[in-house]
């Protein structure tokens, strides 16, 4: 919560003005019933006309001034809580930028995405309350007991017994709210990652009929997510009749003494009124309390899951002085190991090979041997467990990691699109390309007699997550996205995977003909056939490596590949 409150330094002059108005409303409230006690005491007993007139005015002015202050507050408590809750998406966005994939991994893109909306909502809210009667509430409860103090000692000692102990119960229900709350945060968490799997999936679960159990996990989840809500909103709901129940009992009270009082001349009329409308005012004040935990208790669960992204560190630049990267570059792998946190086996173990500039390096194996986790590591998007990765003799984790990228051009397993036009996709590579290298980015992906084919051409709109481009024109998008930016490392997961046997072999042809260092995955020999070396891996292991025509002639593993291949492709 403190980290959050941070942000109200940009604020402080707006916080300092609702405050102050608040303040005024507080203290207007906190007058008026003596005020009235002087209209009942001096006016309306004595017959007093001029009296009446008098302290009436007084009171309807009084009531103005609260009026106003009141709704400029609100004015000023807007603006601030807006501005911080647009400040924090802000500097979550930034943050998330800059967090590692495994942190990402970590918080889970349905926690980030709950984080960045609902939990920036519930502070902008809480922020809200603070400043209206978070505060007001409290100094209303002690400022009531110490003004009552003032109109009739005897009768608030009634008050000053049951003040503290309604604000005893009130304590352990924050306490226990806290907990109920960021329980239900979790919950939001599952209902939303069900929620996102499901609408990315929603072709996959109707061609498999799968509604009917999909409806049910997400029933499952709701249900628990109600249960606790409930249970939370339960002990929100006893505040109100527990305050009630103090305040009525301590109300009677003062009535019963205030009447003895008045027999004995120890107390007037307007006395006894006025001290029973602080405690109804009080009695309101606390009975905004339940609101208040609510919101606190919500508010601080929120403000403690955004904190937590917003102190995890970031891919840190370990050596920003360190040599800007060649853009022709030489890559080693040195004993490398890497396990992905949590597991029990390694994804890598003891990798070493070297990788001459300009070389194609093909990356074979069978399905979960370690081909992506490896590609993955050469832009250091994941650290090394163990071992060294050099490019040009510098271990990567000494390079910065923004210069260390800004050399390499990634084409993801899975296709990744942006809503915009397919001009601004292959773009998103390079923002400097002209419209002339676009057309020779698309060229080469073998993409820009289909793209001149569309309506709007380069300006046709992708929709959201490319649906209305098939799976060989998206990776053809991200290809051409890859080119663009000219790298010195082009690392190509699987890319090639939906393209036919024709516009593949055209794709690596220009790929053969640029001067970078390529890495390609593929379980497909045909992909990797011309490189220059083919790295045979399995379980994590680098078995062989070498040329197609070497690895055929010496790796009994590799030739049954090549054959039940040139079988399936014979039989097609
Ligand atoms: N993000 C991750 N978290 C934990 N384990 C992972 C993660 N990604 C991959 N793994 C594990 O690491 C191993 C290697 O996975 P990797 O994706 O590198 O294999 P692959 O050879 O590229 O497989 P495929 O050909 O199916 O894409 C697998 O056992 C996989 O379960």
């Amino acid at each position: 919560m403190k980290k959050i409150l941070g942000y109200i330094i940009t604020y402080k002059f707006s916080a300092f003005i609702a405050l102050l108005l608040m303040f005024i409303e507080l203290v207007v409230e906190l007058v008026q019933p003596i005020v009235m006690a002087t209209i009942i005491d001096e006016g309306i007993v004595n017959g007093d006309m001029r009296t009446i007139i008098t302290w009436g005015s007084v009171l309807l002015a009084l009531t103005i001034v609260a009026f106003i202050a009141g709704i400029s507050s609100s004015f000023f408590a807007a603006n601030v809580s807006q501005g911080i809750g647009h400040d924090v998406r802000r500097d979550l966005f930034e943050h998330i930028q800059f967090l590692s994939t495994q942190k990402i991994q970590k918080f889970s893109t349905s926690s980030l995405s709950t984080r960045m909306t609902n939990d920036v909502t519930q502070i902008q809210g809480f922020i809200f309350m603070a400043m209206r009667i978070m505060l007001r509430a409290p100094l209303f409860v002690v400022g009531g007991v110490v003004m009552a103090f003032t109109v009739n000692v005897n009768l608030a000692l009634i008050l000053l017994v049951a003040v503290p102990i309604l604000f005893i119960i009130m304590f352990w229900i924050m306490i226990q709210g806290v907990k109920l709350f960021q329980r239900v945060q979790k919950k939001l968490d599952s209902l939303n990652s069900i929620f996102r799997e499901n609408l990315l999936g929603i072709r996959l679960i109707k061609s498999y009929n799968r509604s009917e159990h999909e409806n049910q996990r997400f029933n499952a989840s709701n249900m628990s997510l109600m249960d606790d809500n409930k249970q939370a909103l339960r002990l929100m709901e006893i505040t109100m009749p527990v305050v009630m129940l103090g305040m009525n009992i301590a109300m009677v009270l003062i009535i019963w003494f205030g009447s003895i009082e008045i027999s004995v001349g120890g107390a007037q009329t307007g006395e006894i009124v006025a001290i029973i409308n602080y405690a109804t005012r009080i009695m309101g004040s606390f009975g905004v309390f339940s609101f208040l935990i609510m919101n606190y208790s919500r508010g601080k669960a929120s403000a403690s899951r955004i904190s937590e992204v917003l102190a995890s560190p970031v891919e840190e630049a370990k050596n920003s002085e360190s040599k800007v990267m060649s853009n022709q570059s030489e890559i080693q792998f040195d004993q490398v190991n890497y396990r992905y946190p949590g597991s029990r086996v390694n994804a890598l173990s003891d990798l070493s090979f070297r990788v001459k500039v300009g070389d194609t390096i093909g990356i074979m194996g069978e399905t979960g041997s370690g081909k992506s986790t490896l590609l993955k590591l050469i832009p250091r998007l994941y650290p090394v467990t163990s071992g060294r990765i050099l490019v040009d003799g510098v271990p990567i984790d000494t390079l910065d990691s923004q210069a260390l990228r800004k050399e390499m051009a990634m084409v993801p397993q899975e296709s990744q699109l942006f809503s915009g036009t397919v001009f601004e996709n292959i773009a998103w590579g390079n923002n400097n390309a002209s419209l002339q290298e676009i057309i020779q980015a698309a060229t080469d992906a073998n993409l820009h007699p289909y793209i001149m084919s569309l309506p709007n051409q380069y300006e046709t709109i992708i929709g959201q997550r490319g649906v209305n481009f098939s799976g060989g024109q998206k990776q053809r998008i991200n290809l051409a996205r890859a080119f663009v930016r000219n790298p010195s490392i082009l690392l190509l997961d699987d890319s090639t995977s939906a393209l036919d046997a024709k516009t593949e072999a055209s794709v690596l042809n220009s790929i053969k003909s640029k001067s970078c260092t390529t890495f390609i995955v593929s379980e497909k020999i045909s992909s990797v056939i011309e490189a220059d070396k083919i790295l045979l891996l399995d379980h994590g292991k680098l078995i062989d490596q070498g040329s197609h025509d070497y690895l055929l002639k010496t790796n009994t593993v590799y030739k049954e590949i090549f054959k039940s291949q040139q079988q399936q492709g014979s039989e097609l």
